[in-house]
């Protein structure tokens, strides 16, 4: 029997979870002896390094500020996941509706400033960024262009089928570029073993988040229409991630011949300065498009003059990605205010999206309204069915299980209850359970696990003009089924790909 024989046809139908599991126990029974399984790691590993599905090496000291020095190969899934083509073909298709909610709900700011209110007295983070939202629309900043390079991230509810989403990244959606190079990764292997594996590249689908992501920085570069412009990305000092983001800048300077500049906070605001029609300078160079891989979480602003770099950026004309209206779409209070009866229809007509983007919807709740008591109620009788989430990004922020009831009795009792507005309870969500090969180090072991699938969507808009919408590849994360919270940088996920059933 074949790698293949377990997986059936890809587009027989949706594949009952059940199944599913099965299928994945098949593929990996036929790869479970160990020397195939040993010499599929050499080659995958092998295969990563050659082709940059590296991340840096925590071990060695200068790996997160030095690049090439300390590189390991990225966390890896060996083989793709059976995932249902169903499944994956709507969430691609909720891509350019949900681009086009963020640019909606970020140009409602009556909406964004009542969502957000009762947060910020409990939330510094959020109050200090809705302070320079505040200062954006006083001095009547104009944000014509405007960039999103979005990553809306689903799991796969077992027990309904149903697609839902876990949250929408409007900031720093990482893993463009390293997601796309497993897909390579996958089909590579496919097609290194032969028939032996039996499966067919042709059913990890083709994956073009760095191609499409670059792309979309220099769209953005290009309308904002100065040639001697440098692209600025915000990134932290020390950086595991940064080969996808190294990937970006190589990106468009082949394609495009733009050259990127990575500058921290700190040196946004020790070299940066607006010139007189308010453009943004660092040093010499003008910048066009600010993209930032960091300041999306209060570890990013350890003195007032990250938050006075973060104020300039946004001041000056050049293109955010993401603005700070767009920053704040993305919060996930925002998320459980939208899933409210009635408020989609504030940024719908369409009556078909609106069904659409409401059936990716998990159970969302706020904890300071008055009819919060209830579910507060049902959360602390049966915690396990629940997430407790602040308004943070980045993982490793959630509360789950046992501790959910004891967070939320402790909020109640604590200031007469204040502290919940800084928080929202989301649905938890059960996806199925498969069998997958995990390599961390170079060390491969077999487990059960559960994946994410991430779709990245890229969004421009000039005005009235909307420049691209569209969406823009995938990430699966795949994790241990026993770990609550995911995340690759935070180190619970490897990355993985999708092999369609
Ligand atoms: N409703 C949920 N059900 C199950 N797992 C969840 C849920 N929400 C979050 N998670 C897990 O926690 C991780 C982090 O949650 P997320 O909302 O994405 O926060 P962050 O912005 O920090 O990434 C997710 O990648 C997922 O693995
Ligand atoms: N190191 C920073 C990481 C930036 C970051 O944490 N981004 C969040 C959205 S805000 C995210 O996409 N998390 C999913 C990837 C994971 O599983 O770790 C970078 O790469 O620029
Ligand atoms: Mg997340």
């Amino acid at each position: 029997m074949t790698l293949a024989s377990a997986y059936p046809p890809a587009g027989t139908g949706l594949v009952k979870h059940s199944e599913l599991e099965t299928l994945s126990q098949g593929v990996i029974s036929q790869v479970n002896d160990e020397p195939v399984v040993s010499v599929l790691v050499a080659e995958a590993l092998s295969w990563s390094s050659l082709h940059g599905l590296v991340v840096g090496n925590t071990s060695h000291e200068r790996s997160g500020t030095i690049p090439g020095v300390g590189l390991v190969h990225a966390p890896l899934s060996l083989l793709p996941s059976p995932f249902p083509w169903q499944a994956f073909s709507q969430a691609i298709e909720l891509a350019p509706l949900f681009n086009r909610l963020v640019d909606r709900v970020s140009q409602d700011a009556d909406f964004l400033r009542q969502a957000l209110a009762r947060t910020r007295k409990a939330d510094s983070f959020t109050a200090r960024l809705l302070d320079i939202h505040l200062q954006i629309l006083d001095k009547g900043v104009k944000q014509e262009i405007r960039l999103g390079l979005h990553r809306s991230d689903y799991m796969l509810d077992m027990a309904t089928g149903n697609l839902l989403q876990v949250e929408l990244n409007t900031i720093s959606s990482s893993f463009a570029a390293l997601g796309s190079l497993v897909t390579s990764l996958h089909r590579h292997l496919i097609n290194w073993s032969g028939d032996r594996s039996g499966l067919e590249a042709k059913n990890v689908p083709e994956n073009s988040a760095a191609d499409t992501f670059a792309e979309a920085l220099a769209l953005a570069w290009k309308e904002y229409g100065d040639n001697r412009a440098v692209v600025l990305m915000v990134v932290r000092e020390e950086e595991r991630n940064m080969y996808d983001q190294y990937w970006l800048a190589l990106k468009l300077f082949k394609s495009y011949g733009i050259k990127l500049i990575r500058k921290t906070l700190s040196q946004v605001i020790a070299e940066g300065k607006l010139g007189s029609n308010n453009e943004l300078f660092i040093g010499k160079q003008v910048v066009s498009v600010v993209y930032y891989r960091a300041g999306y979480s209060p570890d990013d602003y350890p003195s007032e003059s990250e938050w006075d770099a973060r104020l300039l950026l946004e001041l000056s004309t050049a293109v955010k990605c993401p603005n700070i209206s767009y920053h704040l779409a993305g919060a996930k209070k925002i998320q459980q205010e939208l899933a409210k009866p009635g408020i989609l229809e504030r940024f719908f007509e369409n009556k078909q999206e609106i069904v659409k983007v409401r059936s990716c919807f998990a159970g969302l709740w706020s904890l300071e309204d008055e009819n919060s008591d209830e579910i507060i109620k049902e959360a602390i009788r049966n915690p396990e069915g629940f997430v407790l989430k602040p308004q943070r990004e980045g993982g490793g922020n959630n509360t789950y299980g046992a501790d959910v009831s004891e967070k939320l009795i402790q909020l109640r009792k604590t200031d007469g209850g204040t502290g919940l507005a800084a928080y929202i309870l989301m649905q938890r969500i059960f996806p199925a359970v498969h069998p997958a090969y995990l390599v961390h180090d170079g060390i491969w072991s077999c487990k059960e696990t559960i994946s994410e699938l991430g779709i990245f969507s890229t969004y421009l808009r000039n005005g009235k003009k909307e420049v691209l919408n569209k969406e823009a590849g995938y990430l699966l994360r795949t994790k241990v089924a026993d770990s609550n919270e995911g995340g690759v940088a935070a180190g619970y996920a490897v990355l993985d790909s999708l092999y369609l059933i």
